[in-house]
């Protein structure tokens, strides 16, 4: 243990390329370590013993492992909480400093402060960067300093910030000789974390030119197979957003104004950290929501009589993915037709969602609720029938998910949808009013 090192601790960026906590680890004249914990801080909420996204993870840290074994490096592993991994690791390395990049959750923000606290107290540097967005924190920011919470003007600033270096890739694979080199350092099992294999079928993280091409005509038909499927490797950093970005503005516009909307989020959930419990817009707690329990049931399994809502519940149950044509739909169903508490639809896609992205996620609710920072004003009620007319017109979708649809198996729609934009209206305006 003679031999000062750096520590990278990878989180949301499980890649070896493109990495830029990574690439200034290796530079920094010591050989560097590669680290990560199985956060239990994290894992004993997941109730799903299967969870295809610890898996997932599983997987991709197996893959690191091999490719670092082969640099005569190693990853190490720890499970169990940050604070008692890091007590681990500066027991057993001498460590100068640890790289890592930035997480804009607040649990992640609450515990990397934590851990600098820690390490400084122990004499060890802390470094953070950017490498999850392309712009973050106070980069797009209004003229008066204030952070932006409409869409629009915030990506025009964004496209304003835009500059060539905010592409440019880290060339890690370089310096991958910089890597400390020590034997191979086993891996806990799955089962010693607490969890089971689950389903491995996984979207590809290959970018397809010609479907990102054609996005902005196909993105919205959820029969077809026109969207990207790269939120799971964005969301652990499989893929980097830089590499991705730059094909995005040569290829599709829209897309990469979808992947804009992603650090619209980021940045809204790391400056309004209260919108994880609370509506961004406040007085939208005021709402009396009903809450019906046998209602949340017929929505959760897809039996609400409405084949569109049902065909997204049940591609999400069976696959862990739904088209977000029908994110919308079944989200703006949920909070409005049945009156149920958004941070209830929110808890259940985080449960289901391969893709589950707190900033996003809860972006996309309280965008259906009315109560987010840009949301669709609450009058503007989905009429779940129109949708299916408009984006599954075939009824290609619906008859996929939901075979017995048009025959006498299938339920009567759990609420009218006339008298349900009636309730939804007046619950809402009378909220709004009093606030
Ligand atoms: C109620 C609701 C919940 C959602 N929950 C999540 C979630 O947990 N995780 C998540 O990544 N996205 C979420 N979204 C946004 C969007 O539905 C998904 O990103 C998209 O459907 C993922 O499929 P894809 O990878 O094929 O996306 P594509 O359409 O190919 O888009 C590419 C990438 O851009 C980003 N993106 C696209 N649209 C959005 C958006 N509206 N907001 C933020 N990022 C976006 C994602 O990273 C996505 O992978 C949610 C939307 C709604 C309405």
């Amino acid at each position: 243990m003679s031999q000062q090192v750096v520590l990278c601790w990878l989180r949301r960026d499980l890649r070896l390329d493109d990495n830029a906590a990574l690439y200034h680890a290796l530079k920094s004249g010591f050989p560097v370590v590669p680290v990560f914990v199985f956060d239990t801080n994290i894992l004993n909420d997941l109730t799903d013993k299967h969870d295809r996204r610890v898996t997932f993870i599983y997987e991709v840290i197996e893959e690191l492992q091999t490719e670092l074994i082969k640099h005569k490096s190693s990853l190490d592993v720890f499970h169990g909480t940050p604070a008692a991994a890091f007590n681990h690791w500066i027991s057993k390395y001498k460590v100068h400093a640890v790289y890592t990049n930035r997480d804009y959750e607040p649990y992640a923000t609450e515990r990397d402060t934590s851990v600098a606290g820690h390490l400084k107290e122990k004499g060890v540097e802390f470094f953070s960067y950017k490498d999850q967005v392309i712009l973050d924190r106070n980069e797009v920011l209004k003229d008066n300093g204030n952070p932006y919470t409409i869409f629009t003007p915030y990506s025009r600033q964004w496209n304003n910030r835009l500059t060539a270096f905010h592409l440019k890739q880290y060339p890690v694979k370089k310096y991958l000789n910089k890597l400390h080199h020590q034997s191979k350092i086993s891996l806990p099992s799955l089962t010693q974390l607490g969890f089971k294999e689950g389903e491995k079928h996984f979207p590809s993280k290959s970018l397809k030119e010609s479907l990102i091409r054609h996005y902005d005509k196909t993105r919205d038909f959820p029969a077809i197979n026109g969207t990207s499927r790269l939120g799971i490797h964005l969301r652990f950093g499989t893929i980097s957003i830089r590499k991705l970005m730059q094909h995005a503005l040569e290829w599709n516009e829209t897309y990469a104004k979808e992947l804009v909307w992603r650090e619209f989020y980021q940045m809204i959930i790391w400056h309004f950290p209260h919108v994880v419990t609370q509506s961004f817009k406040k007085e939208y707690d005021k709402i009396a929501w009903r809450n019906n329990e046998k209602e949340f049931e017929r929505w959760c399994t897809g039996t609400t009589g409405y084949p569109i809502v049902d065909a997204g519940m049940r591609e999400l149950n069976t696959t862990g993915y739904m088209h977000n044509r029908v994110r919308m739909i079944t989200a703006s169903f949920l909070t409005k037709h049945l009156l149920i508490d958004w941070r209830w639809g929110e808890a259940y896609f985080a449960e289901k969602l391969l893709d589950y992205d707190l900033a996003a996620n809860n972006g996309g609710w309280q965008w259906a609720a009315g109560s987010g920072c840009d949301a669709a004003p609450y009058f503007r009620v989905f009429n779940p029938t129109l949708q299916m007319q408009k984006f599954d017109k075939d009824l290609q979708y619906v008859r996929k998910w939901v075979p017995e649809f048009e025959s006498p198996d299938y339920p009567l729609p759990v609420v009218s949808h006339e008298e349900a934009r009636k309730r939804a209206l007046e619950v809402y305006s009378k909220a709004l009013k009093h606030s």
